[in-house]
């Protein structure tokens, strides 16, 4: 992906705040950061200084509802300051089309109870990219899809 560089002086939105719909994603960024996660008080924090041969592994929502909520789903956003362009690369795990994402019943018990029913990840996959789910907050798909109780907070 390549990201331009902003107007000089300006702080502005490569790419919009949002959980990730495959199992996963590993992204490499070439030289120039911008790549943000959300931390737990709403905080911002922008990932810098990672080496070149780093890969950031980001858990996405299936993944997040294999395993009970205990891997988080990030929200995380690119945002361009600087007078150079930004090239990364995601990689995308996307599973067989009818595969089911079950959580093992290894993560459910009384403190931990069940908290999404079992998805076709197409089906989740194609619902975050349809038109109904333009009207959703991108982090509340995950629940409204498939949530058995309210959203626990990533
Ligand atoms: O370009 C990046 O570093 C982030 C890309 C990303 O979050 C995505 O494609 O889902
Ligand atoms: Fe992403």
């Amino acid at each position: 992906m390549k990201y331009m560089a902003p107007p000089p002086g300006e702080y502005e939105r490569g790419l919009f705040a949002h959980t990730d719909k495959p199992v996963s994603t590993l992204i490499c960024e070439d030289q120039v950061s911008g790549l943000e996660i959300e931390v737990n008080d709403g905080q911002w924090i922008k990932l810098t200084n990672l080496s070149p041969s780093s890969f950031v592994f980001v858990v996405g929502d299936p993944l997040k509802a294999w395993s009970n909520g205990r891997l988080k789903s990030v929200n995380h956003r690119v945002m361009m300051s600087g007078d150079k362009d930004r090239y990364s690369i995601a990689a995308f795990v996307i599973p067989n089309e009818g595969t089911i994402i079950k959580t093992p019943k290894e993560f459910i018990d009384d403190q931990h109870p069940r908290l999404f029913k079992d998805l076709d990840f197409m089906e989740f996959f194609l619902f975050a990219f349809s038109d109904p789910a333009r009207h959703i907050d991108n982090g509340e798909l995950l629940h409204v899809f498939a949530g058995l109780s309210p959203p626990v907070s990533n």
